[in-house]
């Protein structure tokens, strides 16, 4: 069945028909993101949710997303996803981080403009007939200091155009290394340093726990009299009640918002005032970067819905489409190990320890831990998956180490699973053969070689002879005909394992007569 999609935002069109020509049923319903109960309604229907800024992705949506992978952002900020609550759902969420940001910073800039020169009131005036001549004067960028605080891919566009304008550029951004801030021409400043300087102040961060009210009342204070404040990233970074009071009291000259803490902002404490310039969140709203936008996202869900291949997820690492068929069998590898690791195991788990021998080593690793890591876990809980995983574990307190080696041993590539509870610690291996399929080749140091099969029984005993009779009459007597039958041991009348496989499930009076015999120590029957 085709995967389906909804883009639930007034996305660019073009979206629809990528979507369409990649094979991808597609319900274009650019208004639906403002209508939450029916959002909740439908979403259920669809494998991938492309969206802009309207529609939010929040845990009462992600619970009727049944069967939803993938909600992809035409755009930067992710803060209308509730990524955790996605992330435990399994669901990737992307976004298209470079498609706007030249537009973005374009906006700045034309709003920095639109200050130094009061356009908009100016043009109100005009047109209104009054040619105020005396009224408008402005001020010259040309030497003045812009100061930008975050200096990504946003910040340094804005400050590669400041210093086309002759402006000297500063720059707050404890992530910018000064390596990189040489490169661009910009000098790096601490906040404070930055607000005493800077006549003109640009934000272009995230909203997060350390950026929200990055502008306070305090840090405003310590502002420029006469300095003038752009805000195209995010409503929060400035305090508005605390700007209006500046802008009032004249210590601040100007600002020019496209961003506020409510959007849809119908009234907020910055409207009406003379010096202030708000414009409907357009920072990105360009015929070109909507464009590129939409062409983006859907383009990178379609990878991931038709090929597996991963790129800008904010909560999963990348995995291009040609990584995607090299990683696949050793995905199923690691989940399986895990499934198995997690069949075996009945108390919690306090470590696990994935150790990448030979050609895997070079592989996205990251993919592969999280895919052992749920298949370990979800003999316990059902619904975990490779994106859900890693937090997962965390949240139950799971140390999980990674350990690569470039090396192969006896094997091309092998992944090795240990699982440490506080009574054991038990290890097993695995690897894949030429014909792409899963193998196992060690179970707690014996070894063995066997595949995965749907039902399995796995058995350690005493290396004594007669077991394999009278195991093997066992099964025969109950009907369950034995598939193939993997045995291994560490040593002559040591530590031995069978790992069988049979035709349908192991009947629970079988399962007890097999723990019965003599030497047996464990026997546990096994679905992959
Ligand atoms: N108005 C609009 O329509 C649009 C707004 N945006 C907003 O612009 C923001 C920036 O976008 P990009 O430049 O692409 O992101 P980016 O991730 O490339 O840059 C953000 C920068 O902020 C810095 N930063 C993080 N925490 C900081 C802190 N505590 N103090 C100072 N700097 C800090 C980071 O180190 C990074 O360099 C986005 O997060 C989004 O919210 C993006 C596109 C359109
Ligand atoms: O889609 C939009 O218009 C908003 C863009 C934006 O804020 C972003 O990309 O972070």
């Amino acid at each position: 069945m085709a995967p389906r999609v909804l883009i639930s935002d007034a996305l660019s069109p073009a979206a629809v028909q990528i979507f369409k020509d990649r094979g991808i049923e597609v319900d274009f319903q650019p208004a639906l993101g403002k209508d939450k109960d029916k959002l909740a309604e439908i979403i259920g229907n669809y494998d991938g949710l492309a969206i802009r800024s309207a529609t939010k992705v929040t845990p009462k949506i992600l619970a009727n997303a049944t069967r939803l992978k993938v909600v992809g952002r035409a755009g930067i900020g992710v803060d209308n996803v509730d990524i955790p609550a996605a992330t435990a759902k399994g669901v990737i969420v992307m976004n298209t981080p470079f498609g706007n940001s030249i537009t973005t910073a374009e906006h700045a800039i034309a709003m920095m403009f639109a200050l130094a020169r009061e356009i908009p009131a100016a043009d109100a005036s005009t047109q209104a007939g009054k040619w105020e001549k005396n009224r408008f004067m402005g001020v010259e960028l040309t030497a003045k200091t812009l100061g930008i605080i975050g200096c990504g891919n946003i910040g340094s566009i804005v400050a590669d155009r400041a210093i086309g304008l002759k402006m000297k550029v500063i720059a707050f951004d404890p992530f910018l290394s000064p390596e990189r801030a040489k490169d661009i021409g910009v000098e790096k400043v601490e906040l404070d340093d930055l607000l005493a300087r800077a006549d003109v102040i640009t934000l272009h961060t995230p909203l997060t726990d350390k950026t929200r009210n990055v502008l306070s009342a305090e840090a405003i204070a310590k502002t420029k009299k006469g300095v003038r404040i752009v805000n195209c990233a995010r409503g929060g970074l400035v305090d508005e009640a605390a700007l209006a009071q500046a802008l009032e009291s004249g210590h601040v000259a100007g600002a020019a918002f496209d961003v506020f803490i409510t959007e849809p902002a119908t009234e907020n404490p910055l409207f009406g005032h003379p010096n202030v310039i708000c414009t409907p969140h357009l920072g990105a709203s360009t015929t070109e970067a909507q464009e590129n936008v939409a062409l983006q996202v859907a383009e990178q869900m379609s990878d991931y819905l038709l090929r597996g291949a991963i790129s800008n997820a904010v909560n999963f690492p990348s995995i291009t489409a040609e990584e995607a068929p090299k990683l696949k069998p050793f995905i199923e590898l690691a989940e399986k190990l895990g499934s198995f690791a997690g069949q075996l195991t009945d108390t919690d788990i306090q470590t696990v320890r994935i150790t990448y021998d030979g050609a895997v080593a070079s592989l996205k690793i990251k993919a592969l831990t999280s895919a052992a890591v749920a298949g370990l876990l979800r003999p316990a809980l059902a619904d975990i998956n490779v994106v859900s995983a890693p937090s997962i574990a965390k949240e139950r307190g799971i140390v999980v180490e990674e350990t690569t080696r470039e090396i192969a041993g006896d094997y091309e590539s092998l992944i090795t699973l240990t699982v440490i509870t506080e009574k054991m610690e038990r290890s097993i291996s695995g690897t894949v053969f030429a014909d792409g399929r899963p193998r196992i080749v060690d179970i707690k140091g014996i070894k063995v070689d066997a595949e995965f099969a749907p039902s399995m029984l796995y058995v350690t005993n005493e290396d004594k002879p007669g077991f394999v009779g009278r195991f093997a009459s066992l099964l025969g007597d109950a009907g369950l005909n034995i598939a193939t039958f993997a045995l291994g041991r560490d040593r002559q009348g040591g530590d031995a394992i069978a790992l069988v496989e049979v035709d349908g499930t192991v009947p629970g009076e079988l399962l007890a007569k097999v723990q019965q015999l003599p030497s047996v120590k464990q026997a546990k029957p096994l679905v992959f």
